[in-house]
């Protein structure tokens, strides 16, 4: 029985990611202010990168490594330092330091440590750079996607942080926080705009998201729960006001609502249109960044995730780690197009992936997407 198993690790998790995305609100708002240029770069893949991708990094890196010690800790993450330490960098720097100190001084509101004195650059981009663990099949280790969706953070839209915890290759907790997913049911496929149209939500009036949510879990449990982010000074209670969730029991797929990633770089989105025809689904795919969408799942409020990033793209461990086990212990189905479970014991990325990934409240409907998967793979392009 893994159930009473991790409740240390647990515990400090979901604390570590409430904190983290306090912070990443925080910024979100900041990004409508002028200082707006200062807070993002382009990585070398051209992707963004901002000031809360780095310090929600350094926080959990440094939570973690104060609760189980530095040499305890292996930490498997997106970010590195290479950005942040040059000297054109300065600027973005120093608000990181602030970002993080900010958040790390709140610590105790979430029962956790603070550090005795505001932490430096160093001691920041060192906590970063510890997160470059290998990760691979022995051992624990942590597995860190500070800001998914990076993109969607930047367009005021979803976005995530996301925290999970292997140990010898299988995933045994999974936490994420979803700062601009409201409790409330349905909120994300009601205010989703046309996926056609651009497709960004706009931070017109960012208080509206503020009662954003986390979900976690444990292996074997069976159960998810979602925790309300808490606002105000207000001390963390918890669980107390965790709730469970289920997968929706939905089985016909003309009642099913599939979500899929926004930009056109990081799925095919008309082979899933084909797919989708084929299997039946008769709704208009919910286009959501980040891993939001494992969440709406995992809450019910979506039936099928698809992915399929285009050929010699690698799908990363922590794009994954956590949303795979929550949609699992929910009560879903997540494999690759081929049927076979991921597989996160090969280092950083998930190796042997068959073309792509599907998540889905029940086995039923994976079937037939999974069947459905052969039988359009041959008629496209892919
Ligand atoms: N080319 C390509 N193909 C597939 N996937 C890629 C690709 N490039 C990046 N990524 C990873 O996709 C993560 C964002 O996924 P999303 O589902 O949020 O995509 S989308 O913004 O909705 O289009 C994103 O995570 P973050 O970097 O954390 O935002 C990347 O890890
Ligand atoms: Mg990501
Ligand atoms: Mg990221
Ligand atoms: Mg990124």
């Amino acid at each position: 029985m893994e159930d009473d198993k991790y409740t240390t690790e647990l515990n400090v998790a979901v604390r570590a990611v409430h904190m983290a995305c306090l912070l990443c609100q925080k910024v979100q708002k900041g990004l409508l202010s002028s200082t707006f240029v200062d807070q993002f770069k382009s990585k070398d893949d051209s992707s963004p990168v901002t000031v809360a991708d780095w310090s929600v990094q350094a926080t959990i890196s440094w939570i973690l490594s104060e609760t189980f010690g530095c040499d305890n800790v292996s930490i498997v993450a997106e970010e590195d330092v290479q950005t942040l330490s040059k000297p054109e960098s300065a600027n973005l720097l120093e608000v990181v330091v602030k970002t993080v100190n900010e958040c790390l001084n709140e610590a105790p509101r979430f029962g956790l440590k603070c550090p005795a004195q505001a932490l430096g650059s160093t001691q920041i981009l060192e906590a970063i750079s510890r997160c470059n663990s290998a990760g691979g099949p022995f051992g624990k280790h942590w597995v860190l996607d500070p800001v998914d969706g990076t993109v969607g953070f930047l367009r005021g839209s979803q976005y995530a942080v996301a925290l999970a915890l292997i140990n010898n290759s299988k995933v045994v907790i999974g936490v994420l926080g979803c700062p601009n997913y409201p409790i409330k049911n349905d909120w994300l496929v009601k205010n989703q705009p046309p996926c056609q149209a651009t497709p960004e939500l706009s931070l017109t009036n960012p208080g509206m998201w503020e009662e954003g949510c986390i979900l976690y879990t444990r292996r074997g449990s069976g159960e998810a729960w979602m925790q309300p982010l808490l606002h105000g000074n207000k001390k963390l209670i918890w669980p107390n006001s965790a709730k469970l969730v289920r997968v929706s029991s939905i089985e016909d797929p003309e009642l099913a609502t599939f979500c899929e990633p926004v930009e056109q770089a990081n799925t095919n989105h008309a082979f899933t249109a084909g797919l989708a025809h084929n299997v039946g689904l008769r709704k208009k795919p919910l286009r959501v960044h980040s891993m939001v969408k494992y969440a709406a799942i995992a809450r019910g409020d979506a039936e099928i995730f698809m992915k399929f990033a285009r050929a010699g793209y690698k799908e990363k461990i922590w794009d994954h780690a956590a949303g795979v086990l929550l949609v699992q212990e929910a009560g879903g189905v997540v494999t690759d197009a081929g049927g076979r479970a991921l597989d996160f014991s090969k280092g950083i990325y998930l190796e042997g992936l068959d073309r792509g990934i599907i998540a889905c409240c029940g086995a039923k409907l994976h079937e037939k997407i999974i069947g459905s998967v052969y039988a359009s793979w041959d008629s496209s392009n892919l």
